[in-house]
């Protein structure tokens, strides 16, 4: 009996940074010392599946129709779900019910965390890409280095795409949403939009400013069409609810699987389009949030309200609709601790 590709990829990652495997572990994670390893390179149907190391999975078809499809999950160890969906798809590959014709790269990307059940171990690894890894030598500096190498090698045709699958801390009045990461001067893609609403996401936030993190390393570096995808809430492993993601799932094997991918014409009324208005980062010892740990992602306060402090900065909402995404009081100094959106009419964007 063959162990399954994520239990895999957590007993190559143990071996591979030397540390014991901790005793108790979920079952979706066990490894079963018994079991037979996926060796180096598996082929099925005329497709090799090379194991680069652990959790770093390409899938090459004899002849690729064109797209290089980088889709990855666990850069936070505790965001489940998108974990369950990719070792899903890949099983599925490898057991040879799934023809791929596109180049595919799987990436578990934070083993470590997801040992843990932590967001992460040292530190938030979303924010080490675009060389920040440079500035520190942790595990997850090296895996955030160890990861843009292996996009870097993969990367190969023209079309290019990155999912960069996670989950949110906090309920979401829109429970799935992407971030568009900062495009420059280029156009946003309707193609990828309908892509997107066709997985069932319908909400797009759309980031200003460059960031540190895999979508935008991906998006910047690689020319790649790329999002930080957000599928709900995080859960522990076992605990989800697929089938509030089967039209990602079913998206994605499309993607993966088909030459050509036969998207409905693009409809603007399908998406809506957030604005991000302002990015506070905590400063100080001292950040409080000044609402509760249950209000959702995307809520509204009054103008005025004071939604955070910083030691005796004071954070008020400055205009009206501003809504607050991905608050966080506890991230480390320096670091992103609140988001406000404010939504934006489609035609305003310049879309190709
Ligand atoms: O729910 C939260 O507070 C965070 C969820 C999460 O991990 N979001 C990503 C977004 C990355 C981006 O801005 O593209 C993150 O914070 O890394
Ligand atoms: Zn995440």
């Amino acid at each position: 009996m063959r162990q399954d590709v994520l239990k895999w990829t957590i007993a190559r990652y143990f071996e591979a940074i030397q540390q014991p495997l901790p005793a108790s572990l979920p079952a979706a994670i066990t490894p079963d010392p018994k079991a037979e390893d996926w060796g180096t390179e598996q082929v099925v149907h005329d497709t090799t599946i090379e194991f680069w190391d652990a959790g770093v999975i390409v899938v090459e078809p004899k002849q690729p129709a064109g797209k290089d499809v980088v889709i990855s999950c666990g850069v936070h160890g505790n965001e489940t779900a998108p974990i369950e969906l990719v070792r899903d798809i890949l099983q599925d590959i490898l057991s040879g019910q799934l023809r791929v014709c596109q180049r595919v790269l799987f990436l578990f990307g934070n083993p470590l965390a997801m040992v843990n059940g932590t967001r992460f171990v040292d530190t938030n690894m979303n924010r080490l890409f675009s060389g920040a890894h440079q500035q520190g030598t942790s595990l997850e500096h090296q895996r955030a280095a160890q990861l843009e190498h292996y996009v870097t090698r993969f990367y190969r045709q023209s079309q290019r795409f990155h999912y960069d699958l996670h989950t949110a801390i906090r309920d979401s009045a829109f429970e799935k949403f992407v971030i568009y990461p900062f495009p420059h001067d280029n156009p946003y893609r309707k193609d990828q939009l309908t892509f997107l609403a066709e997985c069932g996401i319908h909400t797009v936030l759309l980031n200003q400013a460059p960031t540190t993190t895999f979508s935008y390393y991906s998006v910047r570096t690689h020319q790649a069409n790329g999002f930080t995808v957000e599928l709900g809430k995080v859960q522990p492993f076992g605990e989800n609810d697929m089938s509030r993601f089967t039209d990602v799932d079913r998206m994605l094997r499309q993607l993966i699987s088909q030459p050509s991918l036969q998207l409905p014409e693009f409809d603007p009324n399908r998406h809506q389009i957030f604005d991000v208005q302002r990015t506070i980062n905590r400063e100080t010892d001292d950040f409080k949030l000044h609402f509760a740990e249950n209000v959702a992602n995307f809520t509204e306060f009054e103008v005025g309200y004071l939604l955070a402090t910083d030691g005796s900065k004071e954070y008020r909402v400055e205009q009206a609709g501003e809504r607050i995404i991905f608050p966080n009081a506890q991230v480390e100094k320096g670091q992103r601790a609140l988001l406000l959106v404010k939504p934006i009419a489609l035609e305003q964007l310049k879309l190709v």
